[in-house]
């Protein structure tokens, strides 16, 4: 494997960028369709190109569903989706995807035969628990009988009577996301609790499943206990997503992108953003993201041109709680770190999930930092960033697989330099084209939106 040099801004960087569709919705959208029941052919317009939305189309052809892929707008795919009317017994790779991982097990369970789940050698770290304890719940078989990790075989019979589990998804959201997908499709619909020491982390991304599902028919009830949602319900009944549906693009691939103008002084928009529809819900949490983005110096706008931040050059320090966007706190920690050389000390909060994440990001950050002279400490849900002078390599910085350790690297180098990524391939996650965009805007090529 070599190792990639990250370019280094010789000036404020300033471009427009079209990136991927949301690796998220994608996967929902996805499974939605191939969930419809009724052979029917649905398209997914603008999906994102990228290694996840792959394993998912390849996970749910193993599973029945007949599905087409051609080239789409703007780089992204338009995938042909027909719904099976069972669902087959199979293998599924997960790859490293949480979403095909925490998903397709739950539909597993009303295909008419066994379904073993596998998945690369990081993906067998990740926790499954909420996920396969809410399946033994409702009576589904899984074996090995104390398996709470991949790999592990969901013993389809054909249906899933349903009713009501308690989960513990403190550790992800995609837990209840996964049950509540296919819960339509169980006899009785199902109820989801949440029962565990902390709270449900990333709740715009249950949000954007209780969505997407009504937006696909499906009666969909959440209540709270306290000031969050702990409880959701999905009425049994048919699922019936829309012939064609269109994909955004993601937020938080953009959210590195975004991050060179904060960095550098510069100003960066990603294109083709929607505009908020007053009354109907974002499905992407841009909300939690601007607020974060402001917070490190940024100034955000949303117009017809797409999603801008402007920079002035400056990066203070920040004290933010992060735990409805966890995934944002690779991009979050490098910025603290620059922030950091100007005497600027930052505390990131509310993401002790992501230590189950594509790696342990919390000691991944605090390791690669520390390699260049940053000052990071993990703390029990976050990360503190004390001043530092200077930073400079002392060998590659780590990506670890994962596609966010490694936007983050390329960050830190825009003004670092001399800084190389040990895997930069651990980006085809979720942006294919992020070894060839990147110096393309930091370069001022631009990239075509
Ligand atoms: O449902 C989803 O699409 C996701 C939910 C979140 O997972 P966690 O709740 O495990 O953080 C997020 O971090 C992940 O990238 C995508
Ligand atoms: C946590 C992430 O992905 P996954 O869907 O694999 O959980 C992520 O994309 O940051």
């Amino acid at each position: 494997m070599s190792t990639w040099s990250t370019p280094v801004a010789e000036g404020p960087v300033r471009g427009t960028v079209a990136v991927p569709g949301s690796k998220s919705i994608t996967n929902r959208a996805l499974l939605l369709a191939a969930l419809a029941g009724d052979g029917a052919m649905r398209t997914v317009a603008g999906a994102a190109r990228s290694r996840d939305t792959t394993l998912m189309v390849d996970g749910l052809t193993a599973l029945g569903a007949h599905t087409a892929v051609t080239p789409g707008r703007d780089g992204t795919l338009d995938v042909a989706v027909t719904a099976p009317t069972h669902l087959h017994a199979g293998r599924v790779d997960c790859g490293l995807a949480g979403t095909v991982m925490r998903f397709l097990p739950p539909a597993a369970a009303l295909a008419d035969g066994p379904v073993e789940f596998d998945g690369d050698p990081h993906a067998r770290a990740r926790p499954m628990s909420g996920v396969l304890e809410g399946l033994r719940g409702l009576g589904v078989a899984i074996g090995p009988a104390d398996a709470d990790r991949l790999p592990f075989t969901v013993v389809g019979r054909g249906g899933v009577a349903g009713g009501a589990v308690s989960v513990d998804a403190s550790g992800s959201s995609q837990f209840v996301s996964g049950l509540l997908l296919s819960g339509a499709r169980y006899d009785d619909g199902l109820a989801v609790t949440h029962r565990g020491p902390g709270a449900v982390p990333s709740l715009p991304h249950v949000d954007m499943t209780v969505t997407m599902l009504r937006t696909a028919g499906v009666t969909v009830t959440s209540e709270s206990d306290g000031a969050t949602p702990s409880r959701w319900a999905v009425s049994a009944g048919p699922i019936t997503p829309a012939d064609r549906f269109v994909v955004e693009p993601d937020l938080s691939g953009a959210a590195v992108y975004l991050a060179a103008a904060l960095v550098t002084g510069g100003e960066v928009t990603v294109a083709g953003w929607p505009e908020s529809t007053p009354g109907s819900p974002d499905l992407q949490p841009i909300g939690a993201v601007r607020e974060v983005l402001e917070a490190f110096g940024g100034s955000v706008t949303v117009d017809a041109a797409g999603l801008t931040v402007r920079g002035d050059g400056r990066l203070p320090g920040v004290d933010v709680d992060l735990a409805e966007i966890g995934e944002l706190t690779p991009t979050a920690t490098a910025l603290a770190m620059l922030a950091a050389r100007d005497g600027a000390r930052s505390r990131l909060r509310g993401v002790a999930h992501i230590r189950g994440h594509e790696t342990d990001r919390l000691a991944a950050l605090a390791a690669e930092g520390a390699a260049l002279g940053a000052r990071v400490t993990e703390t029990d849900d976050g990360l503190v960033v004390e001043p530092s002078s200077t930073l400079a390599p002392t060998r590659p910085w780590g990506a670890y697989a994962d596609h966010r350790m490694a936007t983050a690297g390329a960050l830190v180098g825009l003004v670092v330099p001399g800084l190389e990524i040990d895997d930069v391939s651990a980006t085809t996650k979720t942006l294919p084209d992020f070894a060839t965009d990147w110096p393309a805007l930091v370069h001022g090529v631009g990239i075509p939106a």
